[in-house]
């Protein structure tokens, strides 16, 4: 990381900065500009990482998050965000689950850390694709009542596909458990689930603890201290990702939305490469391709003056307007990447115990596809020179060579990776090996 100038950036942001662009204030943004004029500024000299809690539903993962913002903040390394305050959409406070997936920071001696706390509930898997997709390392939390559940799994199995490569596991609720052997199973089995998934069982950490009781400020032994040492497992086991700095810029556009007198803002992570504050871009997908620039660069609260790959930030695009732009698709150096209609690719269709099908399907089969922050219908046949490919059948567990045919284009290459998902259960998972057709 390169740490930025302090005293060049502050002259730049008193002179530009008025508003937040990130999303979590979009509507607040005044009460992050401080009394001197200009919002505070984000410093690099730490190194940035992504992470974040999944797992099953009410497996504590938002009083998880929640608790590590208080204890960092009694150790001056973060602002203590509240559960209501995580979880604050009305839909969420009725219901005491989470829907959307929410962003908060914190940092340790060694790392700044943007959290994205995602939730477990079925229905709404496809927040947290796109939050995972965003992280480079991961908390799955699971709880030692339940053990491990079907969203343990397929958490599991769909941080793998959209990259992250290491996990710690949060085993919660200790305090409803009396039998240390209960434990032990527990841990036993969450080993075995994670090499299944290709992660590794054998050396992950695994911390035991009550995320309520740090919360609650009560039983030091399983909640604050227990929090401090996953924490340090997160320093130490996850490794920093290696950054894409010098290919060619690209951010997946997540959320967008417009800030009266300023603009529109587009936020997400961004992927790989560099862009100053007056880059020109490229935004691709949904049949467009529309040339702007970036005017402003601003990540939790704090305007930059270049957003690097890795950054989770919002960028303001000049005479864009907000119905111009929309989730799904990306923002890339201009000439860079192309939207596609049509590829071919390498899939795994998940098993029925994965959560998959129980049923064959056949070709033209349509499922919705998942990839970056776009989703779309996509019809599925054979390549050419498959024998009888009427009367071919795909079975749960099979590995295909698939032709995909997308009903509106999305920015792919060779190497994107993507998740199939039909009624509400994620039924495979691949990668782009060809592209066919790319939209006009
Ligand atoms: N006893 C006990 N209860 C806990 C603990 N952690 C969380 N809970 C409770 O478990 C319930 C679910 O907690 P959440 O943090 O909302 O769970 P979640 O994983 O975020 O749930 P979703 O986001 O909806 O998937 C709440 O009632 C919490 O108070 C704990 O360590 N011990
Ligand atoms: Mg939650």
């Amino acid at each position: 990381m390169i740490p930025l100038p302090l005293a060049s950036c502050r002259a730049a942001a008193g002179l530009l900065s008025r508003a937040s662009l990130f999303p979590a204030c979009r509507n607040t943004w005044l009460a992050h500009v401080s009394r001197r004029g200009y919002a505070d500024l984000y410093s690099r000299d730490k190194p940035h990482m992504n992470i974040g809690t999944i797992g099953h539903v009410d497996h504590g993962k938002t009083t998880l998050t929640a608790a590590i913002t208080k204890v960092l903040a009694d150790r001056g390394g973060a602002k203590f965000t509240d559960y209501s305050q995580i979880d604050k959409a009305p839909e969420e406070k009725a219901r005491g689950i989470t829907i959307n997936s929410s962003h908060v920071e914190y940092e340790t001696d060694a790392r700044h850390y943007g959290h994205i706390d995602c939730p477990g509930h079925a229905d709404y898997i496809k927040n947290m694709i796109t939050g995972a997709a965003q992280m480079d390392g991961a908390i799955i939390v699971v709880s030692a009542t339940d053990g491990q559940m079907p969203q343990t799994r397929e958490h599991l199995l769909l941080a793998r596909q959209v990259g992250v490569k290491k996990l710690v596991v949060f085993i919660n609720k200790v305090d409803q458990i009396s039998d240390p052997e209960m434990l032990e199973l527990v841990d036993m089995e969450i080993r075995d689930l994670l090499t299944t998934y290709n992660f590794d069982g054998e050396n992950t950490p695994i911390i035991m603890g009550s995320a309520l009781a740090a919360l609650e400020g009560r039983e030091d032994a399983i909640g604050a201290s227990k929090i401090n040492d996953l924490v340090d497992a997160c320093d130490t086991w996850l490794d920093l990702p290696e950054r894409d700095l010098e290919k060619p810029f690209c951010l997946p556009v997540e959320d967008v939305f417009s800030i009266s007198g300023r603009g529109t803002v587009a936020t997400g992570r961004v992927e790989r490469g560099i862009a100053t504050k007056g880059t020109e871009v490229e935004i691709i997908g949904h049949g467009q391709r529309i040339k702007t620039t970036l005017t402003g660069i601003e990540m939790f609260h704090k305007e930059l003056d270049r957003a690097q790959a890795g950054d989770n930030l919002g960028v303001l695009l000049r005479g864009l307007k907000r119905e111009q732009i929309s989730r799904g698709q990306v923002i890339i150096a201009p000439g860079t990447m192309q939207s596609v209609k049509k590829f071919q690719a390498q899939v795994y269709i998940l098993t029925k115990d994965e959560g998959g099908r129980y049923t064959p399907f056949m070709s033209n089969y349509k499922p919705q596809l998942f990839a970056r922050t776009a989703d779309t219908t996509v019809a599925l046949s054979f390549p050419e020179g498959t024998p009888d490919p009427e009367e071919k059948m795909v079975m749960p567990g099979d590995n295909v060579d698939l032709i995909c045919e997308l009903v509106h284009d999305i920015a792919m290459e060779p190497g994107t990776r993507f998740t199939l998902r039909e009624g509400g259960k994620t039924i495979g998972t691949g990668i782009v090996t060809k592209i066919l057709v790319t939209a006009a």
